[in-house]
């Protein structure tokens, strides 16, 4: 679509948006602001740059052998501006631990330092883009089943000093960029039968990440959550950093927790924790992610759930509040692609949210119209979000539309394939 017909389908869109109490301009100045948190781990199938040989294990799974994944950090950059050049305003990046740069050297995960993210850190600054970092607690010989709650102290050990130097590295970049950098903890902790002595598990567990969480850092620098999971592959019966573990544990410590898209059963809301918990926290950190049948971290889509989510964000005017990241890995389909679609998918939920007449319909519910409010929820969903979204892109130099993907695809015939 051409800018001139852009502009025009904005106008009218402004419109009937203005008619329904809804300032266009308002909320595409919310959405520009928001910086959402792109995974490194999408790029490269959650292999990371270690020196080791070691094949990606803790629950999770990648399937799909596309061609072009990243096999070097260098690449990995080249992809990640391949993609934010197709999705409009300022993004993160996300690093785990195990995407360090070593020189070729084995450095273990007790030993990561911030000069290991050196590059990491100066592409950021020269980008002007902020990182997110992760400590790496899983596809590790030492990760087999439990970490942070192992019986073993060698093993607790192991993954407590892991956890210091992650927060050490994340508050370097936190401060290198000037805004705090977000650092989740997930570690995968379970078994795949039931254990007898969960409580033992749970009080090595908080116990360790006590360990880790000791050293005071400011929050200007480094903001700390921790991720709960429902199970994971191999690990069916029991997860330590269970939902209700995480939650009381970052309620109980002042950090945020993590809600993944992906963590929870089927049926269960992750939009409804959002109230329930911005009551008591002051932020929490969100992960968008599709799990078909169970975590399987699909690439996410606008889909009810996202649409939700999101919604909930926007309607307890929680954006500051919350963090928003990706967290997919779909090794069968351009990996570039998977991070502008569901890049754009958060944004454009967002947006939508955004173009919700909220404060009308707060209104309808207080009066107990509840009638009225339904019809306008209803409306809401054919308003023309869609024209404000080509204009937001315009705005930003990005494709509308589709046409990102002839982008993508010249970049495979290009890049992608010569990577053998
Ligand atoms: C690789 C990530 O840290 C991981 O996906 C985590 O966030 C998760 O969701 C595990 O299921
Ligand atoms: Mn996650």
């Amino acid at each position: 679509m051409d800018k001139k017909n852009i502009l025009a389908q904005y106008e009218q869109a402004k419109e009937q948006f203005a008619a329904t109490g809804v300032d266009t301009d308002k909320a595409i100045d919310a959405l520009q602001r928001v910086e959402i948190s792109m995974h490194c781990w999408q790029g490269d199938d959650v292999i990371g740059f270690e020196e080791s040989d070691q094949g990606l294990s803790g629950g999770i799974m990648t399937t799909g052998n596309y061609m072009g994944r990243a096999r070097t950090a260098d690449e990995l950059r080249t992809d990640y501006e391949k993609a934010f050049s197709l999705i409009p305003g300022k993004q993160r990046a996300n690093l785990h631990a195990f995407y360090l740069e070593t020189n070729g050297k084995r450095v273990e995960r007790d030993e990561i330092e911030a000069k290991y993210f050196e590059n990491w850190m100066q592409w950021a600054q020269e980008l002007g883009i902020s990182l997110d970092f992760n400590p790496s607690m899983f596809s590790h010989p030492k990760a087999d089943g439990y970490t942070l709650a192992s019986y073993d102290k060698g093993i607790r050990d192991f993954w407590i000093e892991h956890g210091k130097r992650s927060r050490a590295v994340g508050a370097e970049m936190g401060k290198r960029q000037g805004n705090p950098c977000v650092i989740n903890h997930w570690m995968v902790d379970g078994s795949k039968d039931a254990p007898v002595d969960r409580f033992a598990r749970r009080q090595l567990f908080a116990k360790s990440m006590d360990e880790i969480l000791a050293e005071k850092i400011s929050k200007d620098y480094l903001l700390d959550s921790i991720e709960s999971k429902l199970f994971g592959i191999g690990l069916e019966s029991f997860t330590a950093g269970s939902n209700e573990m995480c939650l009381g544990y970052a309620l109980t410590r002042d950090i945020m927790v993590t809600f993944d898209l992906g963590h929870f059963h089927p049926t269960e809301s992750v939009a409804d924790k959002i109230s329930s918990t911005l009551v008591y926290m002051d932020k929490i950190l969100l992960h968008t992610s599709r799990g078909v049948r169970w975590d399987s971290d699909h690439v996410v889509l606008q889909n009810d759930d996202l649409a939700l989510l999101m919604e909930e964000v926007v309607r307890a005017e929680a954006l500051s509040r919350v963090c928003i990241a990706l967290d997919f890995f779909d090794a069968s389909i351009n990996r570039i692609a998977a991070w502008v679609i569901g890049t754009r998918a958060t944004q454009r939920a967002l947006l939508s949210a955004l173009l919700e007449p909220t404060e009308k319909l707060k209104e309808l519910e207080k009066a107990g119209d509840t009638t009225s409010r339904l019809a306008l929820l209803e409306e809401h969903k054919n308003m023309p979000i869609n024209s404000v979204w080509n204009y937001f892109c315009e705005k930003n130099n990005v494709p509308a539309g589709s046409a990102w993907l002839d982008e993508v695809k010249q970049y495979e015939k290009d890049v992608l394939a010569g990577r053998i």
